[in-house]
C-alpha cells in the first residue's frame, strides 16, 4: 500500500504545476490548504457514512478519494510519505501495534510473537503526555 501512496504522492507533485482548468490537483493547489482540508474532511465523512451504511464498495471508492486528498494535503504541508512511515515505525517499535492497551487489561499478551517478544514489554501509556516522556 505504501508503494501506491508513494506513486500517488509523486503524481500529485507532478500535477501541482499543471493547468488548473484540466487538472483537479492543480486546481486544489491553486485554491490552497483550506480547500484541501475541506475536501479531506468531506471524504473522511463520506467514508464514515458509507461504512455505517454497510456499503463496502462505496467505502473502498471513498477511501481512495480520502487517500488522494490526504496526499495532496501532505504535499501542500511539505510532508513526505516516508515521514509518516518513519513515525509509524517509531510507534510500532516503541509501543507495539496495540499502542493503547485497554485500561482494564494491564496483562502482557499471553503468546507474544517472536518479534514482539524481542521488543521491550508493551507499556500502557496514558496518552500523548506519556509518549512525549520517551
Ligand atoms: N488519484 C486521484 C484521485 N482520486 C480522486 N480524485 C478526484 O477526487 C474526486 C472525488 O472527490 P469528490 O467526490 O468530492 O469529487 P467532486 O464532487 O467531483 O469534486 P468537487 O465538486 O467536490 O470539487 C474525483 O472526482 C476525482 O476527480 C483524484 N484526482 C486525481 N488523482 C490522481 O492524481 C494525479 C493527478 O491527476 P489530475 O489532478 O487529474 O492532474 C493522477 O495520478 C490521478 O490519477
Amino acid at each position: 500500500m505504501s508503494d501506491s501512496l508513494e506513486r500517488l504522492y509523486l503524481a500529485v507533485l507532478a500535477a501541482r504545476d499543471l493547468d488548473p482548468a484540466t487538472s483537479r490537483t492543480a486546481r486544489l493547489f491553486q485554491r490552497g490548504p483550506s480547500k484541501m482540508a475541506k475536501k479531506l474532511a468531506e471524504e473522511a465523512i463520506e467514508v464514515v457514512i458509507d461504512a455505517v451504511n454497510g456499503d463496502t464498495d462505496a467505502v473502498i471508492r471513498e477511501s481512495a478519494d480520502l487517500l488522494y486528498n490526504l496526499t495532496v494535503l501532505w504535499a501542500s504541508a511539505g510532508v513526505r510519505p516516508e515521514d509518516v512511515w518513519r513515525e509509524m515505525t517509531r510507534r510500532e517499535d516503541m509501543l507495539g501495534i496495540a499502542e493503547k492497551l485497554p485500561k482494564s487489561s494491564m496483562k502482557l499478551p499471553k503468546v507474544a510473537s517472536p518479534r514482539v517478544a524481542a521488543r521491550r514489554p508493551i507499556v500502557a501509556l496514558e496518552g500523548r503526555a506519556a509518549r512525549k516522556r520517551h
